[in-house]
């Protein structure tokens, strides 16, 4: 095709299509963060760079051309967490993820928990909350939890209420960090979660519910949280933290998302 004296061929609109769409998801990842400040900068740059380039003023291209190189780098360290984000949604996309193969090679497996299982996360949940007891339980859905396992002390016990209530009581030994369900059993506590520190996570937010978004971020896995200081039960889902459960939705709210076969985006 000729538009004027411009060749375009099928390809180059397919380039254009592609550039366009990988900006678009750039500035979703970074919009409203100070990030997309850093990102216009880097831009301004670049435009300014291709100008003097085009003007063939040569020592300022090559100061500028430096100047990008490196910027590439801080680019990276600056925007690590919207990269991380990035490469998690299309790790996790749907058509890859569901597949059986995929499932075995990246150690996922069947999504589900036993109701009775269920059942006692809850009971034990609505315990610990009324006596003001902290607590942190990561629910395996369907991504491989043992990276973080390995960061706690091993159990491997039968899931049951009085387990559950006497880990998270306060003269508990085993009451720091997260205990991790994984396949119908309690793997391990004081296990070690990532920590969620995004934008998205307000300041007011303490470091055991950063770490049910962190950890909801990373992988599939739904995360209990229950607050020491106000005996408050949150459900952290995707990334998300959905605070002051009542005890009676939790368990239907767990069972809709850990026994659906839907993978997130
Ligand atoms: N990264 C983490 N991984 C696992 N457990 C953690 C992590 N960060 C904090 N915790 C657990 O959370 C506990 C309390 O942390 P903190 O008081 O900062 O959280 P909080 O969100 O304010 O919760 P609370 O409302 O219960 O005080 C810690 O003692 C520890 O057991």
């Amino acid at each position: 095709m000729r538009i004027g004296f411009l060749v375009i061929s099928w390809t180059d609109v397919l380039d254009i299509l592609l550039v366009s769409f990988l900006l678009y998801q750039i500035y979703v990842l970074v919009k409203g963060s100070i990030a997309s400040r850093v990102f216009l900068g880097y831009l301004f740059v670049y435009v300014f760079y291709l100008i003097v380039k085009g003007l063939r003023l040569e020592l300022l291209t090559a100061i500028l051309q430096y100047f990008m190189g490196v910027g590439a780098i801080a680019l990276i360290v600056i925007f690590q967490q919207e990269i991380r984000r990035f490469l998690l949604i299309i790790g996790k996309s749907t058509a890859f993820t569901n597949n059986r193969f995929f499932n075995t090679f990246l150690g996922s497996t069947e999504p589900g928990l036993e109701s009775g299982n269920l059942k006692a996360i809850v009971e034990a949940s609505r315990s610990i909350a009324s006596d003001f007891n902290g607590a942190l339980i990561v629910i395996k859905k369907k991504d491989d939890l043992e990276k973080y396992i390995q960061t706690g002390a091993p159990l491997d016990a039968l899931i049951s209420k009085p387990l559950l209530v006497s880990v998270f009581n306060q003269y508990s030994a085993l009451n720091d960090g997260a205990v991790i369900i994984a396949d119908g059993r309690v793997s391990a506590s004081r296990c070690i979660l990532p920590v969620a520190d995004g934008r998205e996570v307000p300041s007011s937010v303490g470091f055991r519910h950063r770490a049910a978004m962190g950890i909801s971020e990373a992988t599939d896995a739904a995360v209990v949280v229950i607050s020491e200081q106000t005996g408050r039960i949150s459900l952290a889902i995707e990334g998300e933290l959905f605070s002051n459960i009542p005890a009676s939705e939790l368990e239907m709210r767990l069972a809709e998302y850990l026994n659906s076969d839907k993978q997130r985006v």
